[in-house]
């Protein structure tokens, strides 16, 4: 969860929505092994990694928090009750360890060791905040962005590898520090000035007498500059145009106020967005110098001072757009203020060899379901869940790795429309699925203590991020179906509701076993090849009809009224779209070496659809994996899940039972808990699984139309979803129940 601060130093959170504060959220809670803190000359910040979900087996998740300096008994405090929930739980792992930086570890060191009572581990500040920066530009998708006031947040991909160096780091604290780095670990302080963060602080404290850095920002927000500067206006009487200075730029910051004569009246509001203005444009200035002293041209602003807060982020950007002449930009981060923390998080203390071989590979993913409401500012902060696996992209995905890929089939920050449709459509989802627990048509949901009050809180939680991200459409970066989709998963599990369909899922799994002897007598009955590999083609679309997120669907299906037969009959086939035959004719006449299908939901799809034409493709020799999700989603089938369906049905049917003995049917998680699908980011396991693997299968609206529509692959690829939403559908110029069955050869580029 991510803190924020109060003048008084305490922290203040604001995720728990009113309903849900008696709930403990199991997220938020857990075993802390190791706590990073940054004490800086204003501020103290505190990042550490709680592992506590068993279900994520390896999970965990990065927590942000800050406090003022002022207060480090505060800070200490809150430092001793992580660790000591961590020592009391079963007294294994490591010892406790707190890894500090900045000037406040050498300052408070002793005083945190006596009151912790945790061996403290010193780390250097500037190698924190470029270890810290690096990771983040690394590891975190939307990270870094730049701003405009037209377009607040434009996300910008950034490379892993040796294109990230080098970079500048402009690092606004109290005083500021500018950093050279050319490599992992190699660094240079190239300059610095004592007009920072404190400066502002400090003066506007003075001059207003207000203390509390946030209602400076909030008064700055009404404040009128020229009210108090001087202006070149005011000196010329207009511009000054043979040395390119405009009559609305500043001549002299607070230069105004003593010329009487001018006659201007101000208010402490103008005089905080003046020194506001005076600190950010001198900042800007310096550092475009110095980056065009060392030849360097990419220009991260980090530190607390920026806090996602526009006019600072406006007058940055333009110092840097207007010096460079549009040759360089600045680039802001999420977690600006938590380089420092965040590198001295993951510095390594010399690490055994055996430690370091053991260690598992890890990535991050940002969760918004924490972010706390930051209406001031632009840019909203996740937690970062660490991931089980690391997630790598599908080696089969064309331009995957040089981030040509994208997922999203519709930028819905980018078109107000299809926005409005679908943050309403998720409102109403919500809404329609609070309906259902509540009558209890939503079977059993998944059990947990307290059910119903933590859906209801559940509602509340999403409802408000759909408000937000209906204001602020890249608050969360790019805004998306997939995001929205996402985001909901979060919000469930975030209040421990990590299944509420394992009831549903289960009883739609048991009818469609039964079913199964049936259908595969009769679609083995077809005798030419090609002739029952469509049929198969065409069964995996009427099984996608069977879908607890098609608004349109839902009923029928939660009343058992939807069979097998009626779904077909439901599908429409338009031409264009229609590539089964040919698709069937190819992969009988040359079957595949190994085909990896991304399936979709429990029930008919994966038992009726997928596995049927899983067993005739193995049954050829091609070696399948089924992909599924690695955790719950919606009524998505999980690998483990999965896998008990392939055994069971391994017992009756000869075919799957062979295949699997066969080593050609295997069952691998994504590593995603999603209904969409970004092929940057599968468990690596998969990826090597796949390696050779030369036909790609997509199943489902999530994975086939709002992500991946677009997706192009080295090998042949099929995608197969049914349009079961009227918005998806008219984007794609199709009509509602249109099957997508696109066969695609394999791109010649690798
Ligand atoms: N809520 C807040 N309270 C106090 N200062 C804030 C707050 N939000 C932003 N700031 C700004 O952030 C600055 C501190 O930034 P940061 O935490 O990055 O630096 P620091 O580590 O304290 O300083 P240094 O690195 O120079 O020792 C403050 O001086 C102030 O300008
Ligand atoms: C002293 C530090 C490094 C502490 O973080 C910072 O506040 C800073 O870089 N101040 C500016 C000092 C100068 O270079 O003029």
């Amino acid at each position: 969860m991510f803190g924020n601060i109060n003048s008084s130093g305490a922290v203040i959170d604001e995720i728990e929505s009113g309903s849900a504060s008696d709930i403990v959220l199991p997220n938020q809670t857990g075993r802390v092994q190791k706590v990073a803190v940054d004490i800086g000359g204003s501020l103290a910040k505190v990042v550490y990694l709680t592992a506590t979900d068993a279900a994520l087996g390896g999970g965990g998740r990065l927590h942000f928090k800050a406090f003022e300096t002022d207060s480090i008994d505060g800070c200490i405090a809150f430092i001793k009750q992580l660790l000591d929930g961590g020592r009391g739980q079963d007294g294994q792992g490591d010892a406790p360890v707190i890894v500090a930086t900045g000037g406040g570890a050498h300052r408070f060191g002793t005083q945190l060791r006596e009151q912790v009572g945790v061996e403290v581990r010193v780390e250097d500040e500037m190698q924190s905040m470029t270890t810290g920066l690096s990771f983040l530009i690394r590891e975190v998708e939307d990270e870094v962005f730049t701003y405009a006031q037209d377009k607040p947040m434009q996300f910008v991909s950034t490379c892993a590898g040796e294109d990230m160096f080098p970079y500048m780091l402009v690092n606004i604290g109290s005083g500021v520090s500018i950093l050279k780095v050319t490599g992992e670990g190699q660094y240079e302080r190239i300059s610095g000035t004592s007009l920072g963060g404190g400066t502002l602080w400090g003066l506007l404290h003075e001059l207003t007498g207000v203390r509390s850095f946030d209602e400076m920002l909030e008064m700055s927000k009404s404040g009128d500059n020229t009210r108090v500067d001087m202006m070149v206006g005011d000196i010329y009487g207009g511009d000054y145009g043979k040395i390119g200075l405009k009559a609305t730029n500043i001549a002299a910051t607070m230069g105004g106020v003593c010329r009487t004569a001018l006659g201007k009246q101000h208010t402490a509001a103008d005089v905080a967005r003046s020194l506001l203005y005076m600190v950010s444009n001198n900042v800007g200035q310096i550092a475009y110098l110095n980056a065009q002293l060392h030849g360097i041209r990419r220009i991260y602003f980090g530190g607390y001072f920026i806090r996602g807060h526009p006019p600072t982020m406006h007058t940055l950007s333009y110092a840097i757009d207007f010096w460079s002449r549009g040759q360089m930009r600045a680039l802001f981060l999420r977690h600006e203020g938590f380089l420092g923390a965040t590198g001295a998080f993951f510095a390594d203390a010399a690490p055994s060899a055996k430690a370091a071989a053991s260690r598992r590979r890890h990535s991050f993913t940002e969760n918004f379901s924490v972010a706390q409401e930051q209406r001031a500012h632009v840019a909203a902060l996740g937690a970062l869940d660490r991931q089980p696996a690391a997630l790598v992209a599908l080696a089969q995905l064309v331009d995957g790795a040089a981030g040509a890929y994208v997922p999203d089939t519709v930028d819905l920050a980018g078109d107000a429309a299809q926005r409005a449709y679908w943050v309403a459509a998720m409102e109403r989802n919500t809404r329609g699925l609070l309906r259902m627990a509540a009558d209890g048509s939503l079977p059993g949901g998944d059990g947990s203590r307290d059910a119903a009050q933590r859906m209801q809180a559940f509602g509340a939680l999403y409802l408000r991020h759909l408000r937000r991200l209906g204001e602020q459409p890249t608050a969360y970066g790019p805004m998306s179906v997939r995001a929205l989709l996402g985001l909901r998963e979060q919000c469930l599990h975030e209040v421990g509701l990590h299944d509420i369909f394992a009831e549903a899922k289960r009883r739609e799994t048991e009818a469609a076993l039964a079913q199964l002897p049936g259908l595969l007598a009769e679609t083995d009955a077809v005798a030419p090849p090609a002739a029952r590999l469509e049929l198969l083609v065409r069964n995996v679309l009427a099984g996608n009809m069977f879908d607890w997120g098609a608004a349109e669907l839902r009923g029928a299906i939660a009343a058992g009224a939807l069979d097998f037969a009626a779904a077909r009959a439901r599908i429409t086939w338009p031409e264009r779209l229609d590539n089964a035959r040919a698709f069937a004719a190819h992969a009988t006449e040359q079957p595949y070496r190994r085909a990896v299908v991304f399936v979709d939901n429990s029930g008919a799809d994966v038992c009726l659809g997928v596995l049927p034409f899983a067993r005739f493709l193995a049954a050829q020799g091609t070696c399948v994996v089924l992909a599924a999700n690695s955790r719950p989603a919606l009524n998505d089938v999980t690998a483990g899940e999965l896998a008990d369906i392939v055994g069971r049905v391994a017992v009756a049917d000869a075919g799957v039972r062979e295949a699997r003995a066969g080593g050609r049917l295997a069952v691998c998680g994504t590593g995603s808990s999603g209904p969409c699908l970004d092929l940057r980011k599968l468990d690596e396991r998969l990826v090597a699984l796949c390696q050779d693997a030369d036909l790609v299968v997509i199943v489902g609206m999530g994975r086939a139309i709002h992500t991946n529509y677009r997706a192009r692959f080295t090998c042949d690829s099929l995608k197969l979803a049914v349009f079961k939403n009227q918005m998806a559908a008219d984007a794609a110029g199709a009509s509602i129940y249109d099957a997508l069955c696109v066969f695609e050869r394999g791109s010649a580029v690798a």
